[in-house]
C-alpha cells in the first residue's frame, strides 16, 4: 500500500524529501555504486531544488554518482521553455555551487525532434546502452523515480484512458496527442515505472485535492497514478501538502 505523508507547505516537504532521497541514494550506491534517477517536469524540479540545494543538503548528495534521466520529455529543443531538461537545468543544475561534481544527465537526442517515434526509440536505446549493457537486465531498474501528478490523474506523459497505458514492450513510448500541451512527447512506460526500486510523487495545492480523492479512493478506476500505486504498493511514497490531501479518505502521516 502506498504511503501518504502530508506537510504544511513545500518548504516543510523539502527536508523530508531530502532525507528520503538521501536514503535512496545510499541504498543505490551501496548496491551498485551509482544512483539512477528518473525525473518528471511540472512543479517537481522546483520542489527538488528546495530539497537539494539547501547548504547542508547539497554537500551530502554525491552528485557525480547521480545518473539523471527524464521520466517524460516534450519534443522541443533543450533550451525551449517547455523542455523538462531546460526546467531542471534552470531550477537545479545551474544552481549547484561552483566546484560541485556534476551529475550525468541524459537528455533526449534533439536531432530527432521531427519524428517523435524515433525520438522515443533513441531514448529507449540510451536506456538500453546504459542499463542493459551494465546489468544484463530485461528492463531498466531506476533506483528512484520522482514524479508529479496532473489534475486528471496523469503521471509522466501517461494520460487517463490512453492506449499507452497498455504498452508492454517499449521502455520509452512516443505520444503525439498529449492532452496537456505540448502534444508531442516521450514517456517512460508503466512496466518500466513498475520496475523501479522506489517511486516518490510530489503533489501540492488545493487544486490536487479532487484528483487525489479519486486516485486513492477509487483505484479500480485505473487512473495512471492509481496504476503506479497498485503496481508498486509500499515502494510508493506521496509527499503532499495538507491542502492537496484534505478530505481524502486514506490513512496518512501528517507532519508540520
Ligand atoms: O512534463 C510534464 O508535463 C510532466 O512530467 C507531467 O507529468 C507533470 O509531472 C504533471 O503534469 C504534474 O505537473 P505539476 O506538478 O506542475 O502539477
Amino acid at each position: 500500500m502506498a504511503t501518504i505523508v502530508s506537510y504544511s507547505s513545500k518548504e516543510t516537504i523539502a527536508p523530508a524529501l531530502f532525507s528520503y532521497i538521501l536514503d535512496c541514494q545510499k541504498t543505490a550506491i551501496d548496491r551498485h555504486g551509482r544512483f539512477q534517477v528518473a525525473l518528471s517536469g511540472g512543479s517537481l524540479p522546483a520542489v527538488l531544488a528546495l530539497a537539494l540545494l539547501e547548504e547542508d543538503a547539497v554537500t551530502q548528495i554525491l552528485w557525480d554518482k547521480w545518473e539523471i534521466f527524464f521520466a517524460d520529455e516534450r519534443a522541443v529543443p533543450l533550451d525551449h521553455e517547455d523542455s523538462n531538461y531546460g526546467l531542471l537545468k534552470k531550477e537545479l543544475l545551474d544552481k549547484l555551487p561552483e566546484g560541485t561534481p556534476q551529475p550525468n544527465v541524459v537528455p533526449i537526442n534533439v536531432e530527432y525532434l521531427d519524428d517523435v517515434q524515433e525520438l522515443a526509440d533513441q531514448y529507449n536505446d540510451a536506456l538500453i546502452n546504459h542499463f542493459a549493457k551494465r546489468d544484463s537486465i530485461l528492463k531498466p531498474t531506476f533506483d528512484l523515480l520522482l514524479l508529479g501528478c496532473g489534475p486528471d490523474g496523469h503521471t509522466c506523459s501517461l494520460f487517463p484512458n490512453h492506449a499507452l497505458l497498455r504498452e508492454t514492450d517499449a521502455w520509452v513510448a512516443a505520444i503525439e496527442d498529449s492532452p496537456k500541451p505540448p502534444p508531442k512527447r516521450i514517456t517512460l512506460t508503466l512496466p518500466v515505472i513498475a520496475h523501479g526500486v522506489k517511486v516518490a510523487f510530489v503533489a501540492t495545492g488545493a487544486g490536487k485535492q479532487e484528483i487525489l480523492k479519486k486516485i486513492f479512493e477509487n483505484p479500480e478506476d485505473g487512473l495512471p497514478c492509481s496504476l503506479v500505486n497498485t503496481a508498486l504498493g509500499e515502494r510508493v511514497t506521496w509527499f503532499v501538502d495538507h491542502p492537496a490531501v484534505e478530505g481524502v479518505n486514506y490513512p496518512r502521516r501528517s507532519s508540520l
